[in-house]
């Protein structure tokens, strides 16, 4: 098998020698993770291998045993609260499930981030933004004033996407956005994230278990297997490589059927 590259000189995301153990389980162990700025990262793998906890450790949620992680070349572990304050404000986070505070409506969801970190903003100014960022993931103006039950579950989603850019950020955490979406509504949300990622000029780091999502908007996937990446590269390039998860899960039926629809959509857009 092709061993992956890992020496990237433009990463905005750098994880070297990553280990992360919850009592005896050892979910990572010498796991190395390069993302490059303005890709469209997909992290793949089977259910437990870990790609959530990778995920939180980039982002400081998860302390790990050991390892280093760069994000914007600063290192996340051991930052102090002034450095960590700055690194956070130039990321955006959506959560498995959209994470929305149920209390508070979609404009005040948004404006939970700004309020944390532009405290002197007036409330008048942060109304005009939450309707920006609201209107920007193709939610309908009047979504700005309803609370997450009144929503549909696609709706939900934007929301929490309009939430995750509430601070321009110029890195996106996605963490299974698709989930629970029906086809369309996913292949939408997929079409929206290529299209804010092109027009912000976004880097994004994108769980997801949906490979029509891999083949429709990833520039590269990264495959988590073994409590490590195995491997990252274009679907052609893991394609080549002789690894039975990967084949498995790409040569599968369902993997099949993505690259399907994938030559559908591209004769559809020719
Ligand atoms: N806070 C925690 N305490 C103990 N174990 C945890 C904790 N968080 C995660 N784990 C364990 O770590 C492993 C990896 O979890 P993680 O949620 O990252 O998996 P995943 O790859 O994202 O899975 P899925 O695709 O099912 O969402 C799992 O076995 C999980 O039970």
């Amino acid at each position: 098998m092709t061993a992956p590259t890992f020496d990237d000189g433009d990463a905005i995301i750098r994880v070297r020698n990553l280990r992360n153990s919850f009592g005896e389980q050892v979910v990572h162990d010498n796991l190395d993770l390069d993302v490059r700025r303005g890709e469209i990262l997909g992290v793949v793998g089977g259910s437990g291998t870990g790609k959530s906890v990778l995920m939180r450790s980039i982002i400081g949620l998860q302390p790990p045993d050991h390892g280093e992680v760069h994000v914007f070349g600063e290192p996340v572990l051991g930052a102090n609260d002034d450095q960590a304050f700055e690194i956070r404000r130039r990321w955006g986070v959506l959560f498995q499930g959209g994470a929305l505070f149920s209390t508070l409506t979609v404009s005040e969801n948004v404006q939970v981030p700004l309020k944390e970190f532009y405290p002197q903003l007036d409330q008048g100014l942060l109304d005009e933004i939450a309707a920006y960022k609201v209107v920007m993931t193709g939610l309908p103006p009047n979504a700005g004033p309803k609370y997450p039950a009144e929503l549909s579950g696609g709706m939900k989603k934007r929301a929490g996407l309009a939430r995750s850019l509430a601070l321009d950020p110029e890195l996106l955490f996605l963490d299974e956005p698709t989930a629970g979406l029906d086809p369309i509504g996913a292949a939408a949300f997929d079409e929206l994230t290529r299209s804010l990622q092109q027009t912000l000029g976004l880097t994004v780091f994108l769980i997801t278990h949906d490979l029509d999502t891999l083949y429709a908007i990833c520039d590269r996937v990264a495959v988590l297997a073994d409590k490590r990446v195995i491997a990252v590269g274009t679907i052609d390039e893991l394609l080549a490589l002789d690894h039975p998860w990967i084949q498995e899960y790409f040569n599968g039926p369902r993997g099949r059927a993505a690259v399907s629809s994938a030559e559908r959509a591209a004769a559809k857009g020719a």
